[in-house]
This record gives structure tokens, C-alpha cells and sequence, in this order.
């Protein structure tokens, strides 16, 4: 109560101290319902100070999270809590220098997100030198200087995008992915490009004003007339950028409105796409707008366009598969789908280091946070039915009109799903897997997680039915399938295809299904044949898996209410349950 009484705009946390059950309390994080061990105090509009001293006497405080809240300021001590092992301010306004010694003596600490603020000067040495940091995001900063020789070698998460840092990239970090460094302009080193070599000292007769700056090229020899030669070509390159910069800019400007209309052609130069009579580019760059999160692709945002409609924009670091020209006459593609299980790419914009789409927005959430929020009561059997035949008409869509494409959704989870307010479901985000970096894809992309994928790296067209199967059962058990986790790696073992398996393999129960839907009379046979379709979804072995045609044929055929002669118990057997999940 005393750190909530440091904060400003706390109305989020107005259960505090009304419930008895301290693990009630909103943003609370407890084992087994039982045990305090940390705050998740996400999207909340907090503001005002973290009282670090507060904090201190939680003993058991170990996770502390003020992810997209208005925190401004200098970074608070969290040093002083020892037992932190996982610390997230990310999407906030912390500002200014980390002291060296911010993260001395946290030894247990593993996973730092600091990423999106306006923290400046050089990565402290005390987070490098922590022993046990395993993910640290820090993109989107200020941040200067050379990076540090990291302790811990082995990285989980590593995104250092979108800074200043400058020089050479430590050895130890050079087996990482270019986007972990991208947005660093003076970066060189693998995996970005090489460093020159920087010995070779300046002429004598070059004054030492011109002595090369350590990251651009080193001198030729040259005679008296050096200086001059240097200057004629400087002012010659300089002269020939700006024209192609002004003629760039023009040309940019006269053709940057291409309409996004289903069946129109898209011009082949424009960097950006809108859909006619909604909004234009300058609208969307006045709107006022809040950020939904921050994620493995770039951040989203809620735009609130002035007199106009809400859209979502999504910004994209890693989409260069593909050329502008190609990019571009993808959007349109993808721009012209119409099904009313499909989200509306609204808009896109084009450049090269990011890209922006703009989407609908679903005013009634995703289906992620129906189902792991705290309405998930408002989700019956007859809604979640609603829902999976929507998201498995939106599929079929996806399917046919891709012929040939392995993943025509490629990233089909609960949290890509989003509502209406009458809970007909709207994919989004399908269709990107041509565009998305080949490396980026196979580590985030949950079609990619398909054991098929994950194992032999290669994507089928039943890869997105193991997503499908995998959003059935967490439909069905309100459970988050651990193997969404944005970086999670291995996780095949532990996924909720198994788990399903391992507790229906015992005895066919309707023990699995979800609180809120358990004991839905006259529905648990129709229940039993959705969580059958989605366990044949999820078959480990490609070959025994259905295909997309048979799932949705599947789907389509469930009906709210068992019939009278079609007992579950009769319905499913041992025979037709034979599932290799495990294998
Ligand atoms: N069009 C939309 N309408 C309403 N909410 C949306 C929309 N698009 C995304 N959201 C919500 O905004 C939040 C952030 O979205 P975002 O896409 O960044 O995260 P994600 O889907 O969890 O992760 P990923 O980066 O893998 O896509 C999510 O809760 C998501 O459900």
C-alpha cells in the first residue's frame, strides 16, 4: 500500500486493500494461488515514483513489471532488491544515464527489458557484468558508446536495435541475429558490416582537421593538392545527393496516397497503400495514439485518427525478405482479401529499415484476452464454437486463396484473433511469411513451432493446422499453450497438445475443458469432438495429421447441443483416439 501510495493515476489498482486475498489483488503474481513472488503492473497508465524503499520489504519480490505504463525519469534504484530476478520497464519514459553501478550485486537477475525509453549514455558495466542475465532488451533507446564485453555468453533474448552504439560488437555477441544490432549506425563487425581497418595514421600534410574519424575509410596517399581533391569530391557527392534526395522526395510525396482497393492495381513506386474514402496518411500521423505492446515483431499501436475511425498500426523491424517492388504488390494482394473472418489491412507503409500496417481494430479485443483475462465467464460453449468456425471459415479462405503457399496464415494464435462486439472472430497478421526475414520467421512465427518446423525447419501446408489444433484445445481448456511463448525454444515437450494428450490418454473426461464451460449441459459430447478434432490437429507425424480441408469440414459440422442419440461416451472411442503426440 505504501509503494501504491507513490504513484500517480493509480486507479487501476482500486482492489488493493478491499480483498482479503492478497493473491487478488490486480497485478499481484502468486504460486499456487498462495505465494507472493512478484507485480505485473502492465498497461496501466501509471505514473509518478517507484518507492524502491516500498519495494524492499516485499522479501519474496523477485519479477517486477511496469511494461507501457507513463513512468518518467531517471531509472530508480532496483539494486537495492537484491532478489530480483526479472525486471521490465519497458514502453515508458525513463530518461537519462544509467550509473556504471545500477545493477551491482543483483547476481540473480536473468531478464532485463528496458527497451523503449529515453535512457541515454553507455550500457552500465554492472549489467554486463551480471552473471546470470539471460534476456535483455534494451532496443529503442539512446544508448551510446561501445558495446561492453558481456559475462554471460549464452543469450536467450538479445535486442540491443535501435540506439547509438558505435565500434566494433564484441566477440562473444557475434553469433547473434543482425536484428539484435540493427538501427546502430556506427555498429560494424560481424554480423553487421566489417570494420575498417584503422591504423593506418593520416597524411602529414593533411591537417588535423581532417584526420579520419575512426569509422569512415582511411586516406589514400596523396600530394600537395590533397586538400583540394578531397573537398571537389566532397562537395561533387554532396551535390549529386541532394539532387537524388530532392528527386526522391518529390516523387515520394506525389505518389505516397495510392489507394488500397480490393481489385485495384498498385502503383509499383509507392511506398504506401490507404484504402479510399477512410483516412490518409496525414491523418494517421495527427492521430493521438497508445501503444497495445511491444513484441518480437516491433511495437503496436492504437491510433485514434480525429473525426475518423481507430485503427491498429503495427510496426515490422524485420521485413526485408522481399524487395520494395515485391513488398508492395504483396500489401495490395493481401489488401484486396475480403471475408468477414478477415481483419482489413487498412494500410501500409513502406520503408526500408520498417515497415507500418494498419489494420482495423477490434473493438472487442482479442480472444487472448477473453480467454486469459478475467471475463473469460463471457466465452460459453456456444461463443467459443462461434469463434472457432469463424476462425476456421477465415482459414479456409486464407488456404484458397494461397494455393501453394505452405503458410498461408503463419502466425495463427489467440492473440491474432481479435472480436467484434458480437464475438465473431477476425483473423490478422496472416499472410506474412513471404516478407518476414527468413530468421526472424522461424524464431517468432507459431506455425513455426509445428514440431515438423522446430525439428526439421521445414514448413508444410499442415503447419498452420497444428496452430489451428493448438488454438482449439486452449479454447476448450482455458489454458496458454506454452509453446506461443514468444521466445520459447524446445518447448515441445512441455505443449499443450501434450498435456491434453497425457490426461485424455488416461481416461476420456471432460476434466480438461475450461471452468467456465465445464458441465454446459446437453454440450459436452459436441465439446469431446471439438477437443478430438483439435488433437488430430495437433498429430505430432505430419502424415497422420488432417489436413485443413478435413479440419474446417470438421468444425463446420458441430453443433451447439449433443443430439439425443449421440452420447459422447459413444462418440469417442479408444480406437479413433490413437494419437502420437508424444512420439
Ligand atoms: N486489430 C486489433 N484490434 C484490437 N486489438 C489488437 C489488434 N491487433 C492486436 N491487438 C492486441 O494488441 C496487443 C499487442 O499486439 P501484438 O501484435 O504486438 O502482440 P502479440 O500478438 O501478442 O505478439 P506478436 O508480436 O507475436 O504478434 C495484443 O493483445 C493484441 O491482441
Amino acid at each position: 500500500m505504501r509503494f501504491r501510495s507513490s504513484l500517480s493515476n493509480d486507479s487501476a489498482l482500486r482492489n488493493w486493500g478491499n480483498e482479503s486475498n492478497l493473491c487478488g489483488w490486480k497485478g499481484l503474481l502468486c504460486r499456487n494461488g498462495q505465494t507472493f513472488y512478484g507485480l505485473r503492473l502492465e498497461n496501466m497508465g501509471l505514473g509518478g515514483k517507484v518507492d524502491v524503499e516500498a519495494l524492499r520489504e516485499l522479501s519474496n519480490l523477485t519479477s517486477f513489471s511496469v511494461i507501457n505504463n507513463a513512468f518518467e525519469g531517471p531509472m530508480p534504484e532496483f539494486k537495492k532488491l537484491v532478489r530480483l530476478r526479472a525486471l521490465f520497464l519497458s514502453n515508458n519514459n525513463f530518461s537519462g544515464e544509467i550509473p556504471d553501478d545500477a545493477f551491482e550485486g543483483m547476481r540473480r537477475l536473468k531478464r532485463v527489458f528496458l527497451a523503449e525509453n529515453g535512457f541515454t549514455g553507455s550500457i552500465p558495466k554492472s549489467l554486463a557484468n551480471l552473471p546470470r542475465l539471460w534476456d535483455l532488451d534494451i532496443h529503442g533507446n539512446g544508448f551510446e558508446g561501445n558495446i561492453p564485453e558481456f559475462h554471460q555468453k549464452g543469450f536467450r533474448v538479445l535486442n540491443m536495435s535501435h540506439n547509438q552504439l558505435k565500434g566494433q560488437i564484441p566477440e562473444s555477441l557475434r553469433d547473434k541475429d543482425r536484428s539484435s544490432f540493427a538501427g546502430n549506425k556506427l555498429l560494424c563487425g560481424k554480423p553487421m558490416i566489417p570494420c575498417f581497418n584503422y591504423s593506418i595514421p593520416p597524411h602529414p600534410k593533411v591537417s588535423k582537421s581532417l584526420t579520419p574519424d575512426p569509422y569512415s575509410p582511411p586516406h589514400e596517399k596523396g600530394k600537395n593538392n590533397h586538400i583540394l581533391i578531397i573537398v571537389l569530391v566532397v562537395v561533387a557527392v554532396v551535390v549529386f545527393a541532394s539532387i537524388v534526395a530532392l528527386l526522391f522526395i518529390h516523387n515520394h510525396r506525389k505518389k505516397r496516397l495510392q489507394p488500397l482497393t480490393p481489385g485495384r492495381k498498385a502503383n509499383s513506386q509507392s511506398s504506401a497503400g490507404f484504402k479510399e474514402g477512410g483516412f490518409s496518411l496525414q491523418d494517421l500521423l495527427r492521430a493521438s495514439a497508445v501503444v497495445l505492446g511491444s513484441g518480437s515483431f516491433g511495437s503496436t499501436y492504437k491510433a485514434m485518427i480525429l473525426n475518423g475511425p481507430h485503427v491498429i498500426v503495427k510496426r515490422f523491424r524485420n521485413m526485408n525478405n522481399v524487395g520494395k517492388q515485391e513488398f508492395i504488390e504483396h500489401m495490395q494482394r493481401l489488401g484486396s482479401l475480403t471475408h468477414p473472418n478477415l481483419l482489413p489491412l487498412a494500410a501500409f507503409y513502406y520503408r526500408k529499415e520498417d515497415k507500418f500496417l494498419v489494420y482495423d481494430f477490434g473493438e472487442n479485443g482479442s480472444l487472448a484476452s477473453h480467454l486469459h483475462g478475467r471475463n473469460s465467464s463471457e466465452l460459453t460453449w456456444s461463443t467459443r464454437l462461434k469463434i472457432i468456425k469463424g476462425v476456421a471459415r477465415g482459414l479456409a479462405y486464407l488456404y484458397e486463396n494461397f494455393p501453394g503457399q505452405s503458410l498461408p496464415h503463419g502466425h495463427l494464435k489467440s492473440s491474432n484473433v481479435v472480436l467484434d462486439h458480437s464475438f465473431e472472430p477476425q483473423l490478422t497478421e496472416y499472410g506474412l511469411v513471404p516478407v518476414m526475414n527468413r530468421s526472424h520467421a522461424q524464431q517468432f512465427m507459431v506455425a513455426y513451432k509445428a514440431p515438423e518446423v522446430s525439428q526439421h525447419g521445414r514448413p508444410n501446408e499442415k503447419s498452420d493446422v497444428w496452430c489451428l489444433g493448438i488454438l482449439i484445445l486452449e479454447l476448450l481448456t482455458g489454458k496458454f499453450p506454452a509453446n506461443y511463448l514468444r521466445h520459447g525454444k524446445g518447448g515441445n515437450k512441455a505443449d499443450l497438445a501434450t498435456w491434453v494428450d497425457s490426461v485424455v490418454r488416461e481416461e476420456w473426461s471432460c476434466e480438461v475443458f475450461d471452468n467456465d464451460i465445464k458441465g454446459t449441459r446437453n454440450g459436452e459430447g459436441e465439446m469431446l469432438k471439438l477437443l478430438k478434432i483439435g488433437m488430430f490437429c495437433c498429430e505430432w507425424s505430419v502424415e497422420n495429421r488432417w489436413d485443413w480441408r478435413e479440419a474446417v469440414a470438421k468444425i463446420e459440422e458441430l453443433k451447439e447441443r449433443d443430439s439425443a442419440d449421440d452420447e459422447y461416451s459413444s462418440y469417442v472411442t479408444e480406437d479413433d483416439f490413437s494419437f502420437s503426440v508424444t512420439n
